[in-house]
């Protein structure tokens, strides 16, 4: 990095990298990787005023070339899920060779093929890895053999467990309409065209993690979900939603069933008090989840980002799929306060087609592109594969999902024509 640069260029770079590296002593891997991004946009809004404008720019080029080393595990799990990770890590290794990185791709157990392997759905050395690991990607839990509804140990308790041990309480998921498949939509193209919203699901908390049991009452059984929040997990939520609707349309909408719910009565008062309080140059706005599930389907142009629980931030999520055309085409990216993320298509393992071939692998390509924008800060990758996708649907390529009847190609011909887009 030195030689032929002035100290005056040099020193603020390297105190920045000394002071990120000591900084992130506990991620060693993300350290440079930080200090790059940090230096970049320190440059940009010109606080290191030290150098000369050639070794400036020059250096300024050499921290956007730095190579990224990164552990990445994988989490094929069940149904399609093996055949859309395999091509997702195909997809990985041709970033790697494009931009210079090096991906340490390691796979481990969770799900149905977990129990079948090891008698529990998350066994410790896969949460270990994962959390040793700059980011995980995941394919998809469950399927018929393991739904046994008197089963002590069911895949799905794998995942809620990884979630919940890896602190990752935001589900981002966005939905974006293509102009190429707009026919795809069962909805008409004039509601769904521009369509881009940005749902943050609360993940650690809610129903799928209160307390449940069963008893028995009037001789009869009884059997309980508790859907419980407390303030603060509200409050982190709604804070990320309100920071990314800063960097969008600037726009909250929060999702809640507060005529009903004593849960959802404190999900509005904390949601409310949030936004005024740190938001109040966001527009903000609640809606019941019950109207919610229309206006999806009648205006989804009218939303922004919207923030809602872990049940509701489910189902909402699948039934805006249908917006796009599939549930085969949206990714999500599960992310915490602190260490790696979690990324994955927001579908499930497909048994039905699980096996054949013809799962759509786009949902898991977007969700490698949100991994590498989120967790190791690979912003113009990110952003190529994200094209490439475009490229491909532009140029009228279609899985089974997407082709109404017509001529489809298959999960690996699909990837393989987004890996191929990628170098163009
Ligand atoms: N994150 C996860 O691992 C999730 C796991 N599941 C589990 O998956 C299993 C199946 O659940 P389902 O209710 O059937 O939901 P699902 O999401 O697996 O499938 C619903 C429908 O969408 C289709 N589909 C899903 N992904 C597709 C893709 N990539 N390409 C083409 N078509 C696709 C399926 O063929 C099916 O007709 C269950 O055991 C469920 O618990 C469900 C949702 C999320
Ligand atoms: C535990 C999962 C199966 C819940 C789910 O459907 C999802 O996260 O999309
Ligand atoms: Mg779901």
């Amino acid at each position: 990095m030195s030689s032929g640069y002035c100290a005056g260029s040099v020193i603020p770079i390297i105190e920045t990298v000394v002071r990120l590296s000591r900084e992130c002593r506990s991620r060693p891997r993300r350290w440079l990787e930080k200090a790059r991004a940090a230096t970049v946009a320190d440059w940009s809004k010109s606080e290191l005023t030290g150098g000369c404008i050639r070794c400036s720019a020059g250096l300024l080029k050499l921290l956007k070339e730095l190579r990224v080393e990164a552990k990445i595990v994988l989490l094929p799990g069940d149904g399609i899920g093996p055949e859309i990770v395999a091509v997702a890590e195909k997809c990985l290794g041709a970033v790697a060779d494009q931009f210079g990185h090096q991906f340490h791709l390691q796979s481990a157990l969770i799900g149905g093929i977990a129990i079948d392997q090891t008698g529990t759905a998350l066994p410790d050395e896969t949460l270990e890895v994962c959390k040793a690991a700059d980011a995980v990607l995941l394919g998809a839990v469950g399927g018929p053999k393991w739904d046994d509804p008197t089963a002590s140990v069911r895949p799905e308790q794998g995942l809620l467990k990884i979630r919940k041990e890896m602190g990752l309480y935001a589900n981002l998921r966005p939905i974006r309409t293509y102009e190429s498949l707009l026919d795809a939509s069962p909805l008409k193209n004039e509601i769904v065209r521009g369509t881009d919203i940005l749902f943050f699901r609360e993940l650690t908390g809610g129903i799928y993690f209160g307390n449940s049991g069963q008893r028995e009452e009037n001789g009869e059984e009884l059997v309980f979900n508790e859907m419980a929040y407390r303030p603060s997990e509200i409050e982190r939520i709604v804070r990320l939603a309100g920071e990314a609707a800063r960097k969008r349309r600037e726009k909250v909408t929060s999702v809640d069933k507060a005529n009903v719910l004593e849960v959802s009565r404190l999900w509005r008062r904390v949601a409310a008090s949030v936004m005024k309080e740190e938001f109040s140059d966001v527009e903000y706005d609640v809606v019941l989840v019950d109207a919610m599930a229309m206006h999806l389907l009648s205006r989804p142009r009218d939303f922004d980002v919207v923030v809602t629980g872990n049940l509701f931030g489910d189902i909402l999520t699948d039934e805006a799929s249908m917006l796009t055309g599939s549930l085969g085409l949206l990714p999500s990216a599960s992310i915490g306060s602190d260490g790696p993320g979690l990324y994955e298509p927001i579908h499930g393992s497909a048994p039905d087609i699980a096996g054949k071939g013809i799962a759509n692998p786009l949902a898991t390509l977007l969700a490698v592109a949100m991994l590498l924008r989120h967790s190791l800060a690979l912003e113009t990758e990110a952003t190529a594969i994200e094209n490439a996708v475009d490229g491909v649907l532009e140029a009228g390529h279609r899985t089974a999902d997407l082709a109404r009847g017509g001529p489809s190609i298959g999960t690996q011909e699909m990837g393989q024509l987004v890996i191929d887009a990628l170098s163009r």
